[in-house]
């Protein structure tokens, strides 16, 4: 190490030879190598003096080039002494921060829109906080779900408020990714370059119902239990679909196996795929920017930009805190029943219906009764969300930067077919 200091403060003078290699010592005087040819041999001479070290030292040893510049650029910028310091280890993120510091988000009359994926991940990351709290206590076996489940709504100190907060957060991060997904449908943001952003932003959708699917049993109450029987009854129907099933429940019935399958399904599978796309899905808000909706550049509705950090992601904190006051606020005043324990052999409670999330295609399960109608409600649910997710490469106007009316008109009716159904569920059962 010293050597190659020491090579590097010379300039070009090579690795000291070995005496006892004297086929490499050889070579160590390229210059000589070719005294025919002075004119070259001063801007030739450094050149083959770097090489020598690292491609002809005998032994096959692997020396470094000699003369490496320090690395490091951004050596001698102001920083504090912890600045320093971290910089100094981690100069090579340097770029990227410049970059954030760079980037900036549009202004214009829809601007409040683009605060909904922030505050999704607000909850999101409360989920994470609180769930990680609530597995202090939670014990997931079909014996002793529903008894850890009273004792922290009972008796853990604040338990009752984790367990509130964690119910709650998980339906208001679902509404919001919901809203998320469509403002950023009718503001055309999938369009080119974003294609990607629309497609892992509706994984993430998925994800997180199946985050609610999944949480729902685990208080192992008598609602969840045979919501969940019901649930998982549905893809039966399709090719493959009792496959899917026994691999849900982990049997024929749902019973303490799939209570099993439900909590390593929510507390390791779903947060460790959740957090992979969502990490793909940010960094590409942080590449891409934000867009702003078609024409607005060109007609001058933009009135300004401003800064990400800290400016836009000031503002976001904002609604952050606003939404936790709303948690709490539910939370406190709203708390959710505890139920009665779950027991697989007592009869089905009249009104059994899911999280108010699969209210819609549940209410086009119950609609279409006649024979086969069941396999027709998942045909034309899957081939609905293939298209939906394939908005951006089918949308070609908009990714031309023109409107698009046709798919305007095309997400209005699927808006409008899951607020109705998801109404007549609510008025046929209530809340
Ligand atoms: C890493 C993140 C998470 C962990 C460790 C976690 C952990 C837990 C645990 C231990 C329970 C059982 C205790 C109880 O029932 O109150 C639970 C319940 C639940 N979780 Fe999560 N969770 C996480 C994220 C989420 C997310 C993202 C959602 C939804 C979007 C969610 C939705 C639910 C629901 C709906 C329940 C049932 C709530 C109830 O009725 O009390 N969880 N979670
Ligand atoms: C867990 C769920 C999600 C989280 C945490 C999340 C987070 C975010 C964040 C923080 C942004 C930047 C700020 C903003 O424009 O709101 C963003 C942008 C975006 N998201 Fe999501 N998102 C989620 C789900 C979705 C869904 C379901 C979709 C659509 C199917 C989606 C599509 C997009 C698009 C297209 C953008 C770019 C907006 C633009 O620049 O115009 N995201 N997301």
């Amino acid at each position: 190490m010293a050597e190659n200091n020491q090579n590097a403060a010379t300039g070009n003078t090579p690795v000291k030879p070995k005496p006892a290699a004297p086929g490499a010592a050889k070579p160590a005087a390229p210059g000589a190598a070719k005294p025919a040819a002075p004119a070259a041999a001063k801007p030739a001479a450094p050149v083959a003096a770097k090489a020598q070290p690292s491609t002809s030292t005998g032994g096959g040893v692997y020396k470094p080039p000699v003369d490496r510049p320090d690395p490091n650029p951004y050596k001698d910028s102001r920083l504090s002494p912890l600045g320093s310091w971290f910089q100094e280890r981690f100069y090579v993120m340097m770029p990227v921060i410049d970059y954030l510091k760079k980037k900036e988000v549009p202004q214009h009359r829809l601007s409040f829109w683009y605060y909904f994926g922030g505050l999704t991940l607000f909850f999101f990351i409360i989920q994470i906080v609180t769930g990680l709290l609530l597995l202090q206590y939670y014990k997931p076996t079909a014996a002793e779900a529903f008894a850890s489940f009273v004792f922290i709504q009972q008796e853990v100190p604040f338990g009752w408020l984790i367990r509130q907060v964690h119910a709650w957060s998980a339906n208001l991060m679902v509404m919001m990714a919901f809203i998320h997904m469509f403002s950023t449908f009718f503001m055309k943001s999938y369009r080119k370059p974003r294609e990607l952003m629309w497609v892992s932003g509706f994984v993430l959708l998925v994800l997180s119902l199946g985050f609610g699917f999944t949480g729902y049993l685990l208080p192992w109450n008598e609602l969840a239990f045979f919501a969940t029987q019901v649930g998982t009854e549905v893809p039966k129907v399709a090719p493959g679909g009792a496959f899917l099933v026994g691999i849900l429940r982990g049997g024929e019935e749902v019973g303490p196996e799939t209570l099993t399958r439900m909590f390593s399904l929510h507390v390791v599978l779903l947060p460790g795929l959740l957090m992979l796309v969502l990490s793909a899905h940010l960094l590409l808000v942080q590449v891409l920017g934000t867009s702003a909706p078609i024409g607005y550049k060109e007609s001058g509705m933009i009135k300004g930009y401003e800064k990400f950090f800290p400016t836009f992601l000031a503002k976001d904190a904002i609604g952050w805190i606003i939404g936790f006051g709303l948690l709490v606020y539910l939370a406190v005043v709203f708390p959710w029943e505890i139920g009665v324990k779950a027991e697989a052999l007592t009869a089905a409670p009249v009104g059994i219906k899911p999280e108010w999330y699969f209210w819609a295609q549940f209410q086009l399960l119950k609609d279409l009764t006649f024979e086969g109608g069941e396999l027709v409600a998942i045909a034309l649910l899957t081939v609905g969300a293939i298209v939906w997710i394939l908005v951006p490469f089918i949308d070609r106007q908009a990714s031309s930067e023109q409107k698009s009316p046709l798919f305007t008109i095309f997400g209005l009716l699927v808006l409008a077919f899951l607020l109705i159904n998801t109404y007549r569920v609510y008025a046929e059962y209530g809340w």
